[in-house]
């Protein structure tokens, strides 16, 4: 009930154990805090806050407009409810190094596990699309010893992600990702590898975890999990996979509507009352209530 049960410290140490595992954690992109706690219900290993759609939720593209306030609003919301490890997306970290600093120390007060800051020049752009550019790499490493620099947990991951691949090309990658891992990142994000050997020579560059993003319509290959973990990498994020799932079936319950004149024809494709009330605890919302008032009989 109204969750979560544990703390973020414990949850970014168990997120630090995990990783050190060598299992392949899968992230699947949460699109409210409801679905992050079926996320957890099914089984997976961590809640993925991305800046797509948060961006989309607010009906913006994901050109960096949203605000760090509004991020780290949204992803403690999120956070708080589920046991699960949560990571957001940092973009470039909203600003100079000490506002990535504070950024870092924002997201530790709202309970996140980790972030992810990219080395994209401000306006970002999604790292599937055409036309990014990137910070040279004194700026790129800035970021990251800020970030690292000003995080309160040692458990607080901090991921460098570079984006220099889609525009220097595979080499530019393997030596930003060295270079970013000796500023002190945590772990890796190398964003738009076009295939599996471009992960595999990232795995060979650097010792630190690596994230492998599938967001689907993108530049790369929709790898399985178990590719993903013959090639080494240790967290898998589905970014978009949820809402775009959802949006899907929302577009084509609206077309039923106004085919049928009813949603009568889609009872079977909704989650039923009884799921949801289940999703939420219901319940024990129900039995507090009834414990606290008790007392008085
Ligand atoms: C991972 C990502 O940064 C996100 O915000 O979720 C996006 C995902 C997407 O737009 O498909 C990305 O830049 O890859
Ligand atoms: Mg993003």
């Amino acid at each position: 009930m109204l969750y979560t049960t544990t703390t973020a410290a414990d949850r970014r140490a168990t997120l630090r154990a995990e990783l050190a595992s060598g299992r392949l954690l899968r992230f699947p992109g949460a699109f409210n805090p409801l679905s992050a706690r079926l996320i957890e219900a099914k089984g997976f290993d961590g809640v993925y806050i991305s800046g797509a759609v948060l961006s989309a939720d607010l009906g913006l593209p994901d050109i960096g407009l949203t605000t760090a306030t509004e991020v780290t609003q949204r992803a403690g919301q999120i956070a708080r409810m589920t046991n699960l490890p949560a990571i957001v997306d940092a973009d470039t970290g909203f600003g100079e190094p000490m506002n990535v600093a504070r950024t870092v120390q924002g997201l530790e007060d709202a309970g996140l596990a980790g972030c992810h800051i990219e080395d994209q020049v401000n306006p970002k752009r999604c790292g599937h699309l055409d036309g990014k550019s990137v910070v040279d790499e004194e700026t790129a490493l800035q970021r990251i010893r800020a970030a690292v620099d000003g995080r309160r947990d040692p458990n607080f991951l901090v991921m460098a992600r570079t984006d220099i691949r889609a525009v220097d090309g595979l080499a530019a990658a393997v030596d930003r990702a060295k270079a970013l891992v000796d500023a002190g990142a945590d772990a890796i994000f190398p964003e738009a590898m076009a295939s599996a050997s471009e992960f595999e020579a990232i795995r060979e560059a650097v010792d630190v975890p690596l994230l492998a993003n599938m967001t689907e319509f993108g530049k790369g290959e929709l790898l399985t999990a178990q590719q993903l973990t013959d090639l080494g990498m240790n967290i898998v994020i589905y970014p978009v996979t949820l809402l775009r799932l959802a949006m899907g079936a929302a577009m084509a319950g609206l077309d039923e509507i106004t085919a049928e004149g009813t949603q009568a024809g889609l009872l079977d494709r909704m989650q039923t009352r009884a799921e949801l009330y289940d999703l939420l605890d219901y319940a024990s919302y129900n039995h507090f209530d009834a414990d606290v008032f008790n007392f008085r009989l």
